[in-house]
């Protein structure tokens, strides 16, 4: 049985997020509508999800005795990890003292806050198939790489880094230095590891949302998986996906069952991006998300229960309906300028275009290439979705103010 406080009282059911971007604005949103005390932490001040939790907090996550004495101060019920750079040895040595539960668990937090932890267990540990890789140190730990065996083209990519950062393509030797240079300066934490990848010539690629939730009758802890959604990135990060994206059974058969396999291991409740790619009837593992997928936004115009609702839902232990409601599409806002408190114009305009909506984050700062909203669209189908959440999104115009 879940039973449920009231927020601010001695009985409130208190969850902390740890990372407070736009996914974890909105899975802050779906808990407070069950009436659970918030508290969202990020490592800036007025971080979107700061500004509707009940308690902000501003620490550097990724410092092990910043964040322990946070969660030892606030003793939440639930800590949920937003973000990657985060102490993750602190929650394994909490959630083993049986001082506080960690989303999905902390176990799952810390394979996955590292490209190496996720991939060694996917390829290695359940033989899931998934690019060739190798981990490199150097430059000349990258070049030996490649040339014994990875080939070109290849991906290189900083082991801790997320949305694309320090992530580039390497066609042929002259790009090998640049690429490793690019890695070094864009992690999210300094470090000096990289992991480079054979270049996968997909056809497309998918989330795959998996909720690991209590079953229909309430009981066992199960696997509730959303319809595919297809998305496409720029330079390793996102800025368009729809849902769903049809696939044939065979194909859609075999990303359910890697998807089950990864969740299976990682183990816990909530929701998991798995990311995929597909080619025919052949699906290979990329990365997974313990938690909501940036794809995933465009479930809060297609999906009876968002990806955060079922988030939201699942870590508390109550039922879920990954089921689909229409067709629809998202599309990324970049702010474009590098300034504080920016403007942003053609907001009627863009809800104007019929069948969309619009998330504008309230990040404190802007750069040319951050998130700063998301445009959303429903239709009747995925081609007429997708030119309405484009055109939505074109119309919303960023400035300086
Ligand atoms: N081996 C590969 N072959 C082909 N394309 C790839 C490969 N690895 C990455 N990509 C492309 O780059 C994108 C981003 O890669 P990846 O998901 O590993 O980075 P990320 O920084 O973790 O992104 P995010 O945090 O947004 O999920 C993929 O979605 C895919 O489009
Ligand atoms: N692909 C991961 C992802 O989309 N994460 C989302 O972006 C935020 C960081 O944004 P910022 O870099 O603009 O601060 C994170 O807090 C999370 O919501
Ligand atoms: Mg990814």
């Amino acid at each position: 049985m879940t039973t449920l406080g009231t927020p601010l009282s001695p009985h409130a059911t208190k969850v902390m997020l740890l990372g407070a971007g736009e996914l974890g604005k909105e899975v802050l949103i779906a808990l407070q509508r069950l009436g659970v005390e918030t508290i969202a932490v990020d490592r800036y001040e007025h971080a979107p999800g700061q500004q509707v939790a009940h308690h902000a907090r501003t620490i550097m996550m990724s410092d092990a005795a910043q964040l322990k004495a946070l969660i030892e101060a606030e003793r939440p019920h639930l800590v949920v990890p937003e973000i990657e750079a985060i102490a993750t040895p602190v929650l394994q040595e909490l959630e083993a003292a049986g001082a506080v539960r960690v989303i999905p668990t902390a176990r799952a937090a810390r394979l996955t806050m590292d490209r190496e932890g996720i991939r060694r267990l996917a390829a290695e540990t359940l033989g899931l198939p998934t690019s060739p890789y190798r981990f490199c140190d150097s430059l000349a730990e990258l070049q030996a790489a490649i040339d014994g065996g990875i080939g070109y083209p290849c991906i290189v990519k900083p082991v801790m880094s997320s949305s694309g950062k320090g992530q580039s393509k390497i066609d042929g030797p002259a790009d090998v230095a640049k690429a490793w240079d690019y890695a070094m300066a864009g992690g999210r934490v300094s470090q000096t590891r990289v992991i480079v990848e054979g270049f996968i010539d997909f056809d497309y690629e998918i989330t795959l949302l998996t909720v690991r939730a209590p079953d229909a009758a309430g009981g066992q802890i199960a696997s509730h998986f959303c319809a595919p959604i297809g998305h496409l990135q720029v330079a390793g990060d996102y800025v368009e996906s729809w849902q769903p994206h049809p696939m044939p059974p065979a194909a859609l058969d075999k990303a359910q069952q890697i998807a089950r396999a990864v969740t299976d291991n990682l183990g816990g409740q909530g929701i998991f991006g798995v990311e995929l790619f597909v080619k025919g009837e052949q699906v290979w593992f990329s990365e997974v998300s313990p938690r909501p997928h940036d794809t995933g936004m465009v479930t809060m115009v297609t999906q009876w229960q968002s990806e955060f609702e079922l988030h939201a839902r699942a870590i508390l232990g109550l039922p879920v309906d990954t089921s689909l409601r229409n067709p629809g599409a998202s599309a990324v806002i970049y702010g474009g300028v590098e300034a504080r408190g920016i403007v942003f114009d053609g907001v009627d305009a863009a809800l104007a275009v019929p069948g969309t909506d619009l998330r504008l984050f309230g990040k404190p700062e802007s750069f040319a290439k951050r998130r700063m909203g998301v445009a959303l669209a429903h239709a009747d189908d995925v081609a007429t979705a997708r030119s309405r959440a484009q055109l939505a999104a074109s119309k919303v115009r960023p400035r300086a103010a």
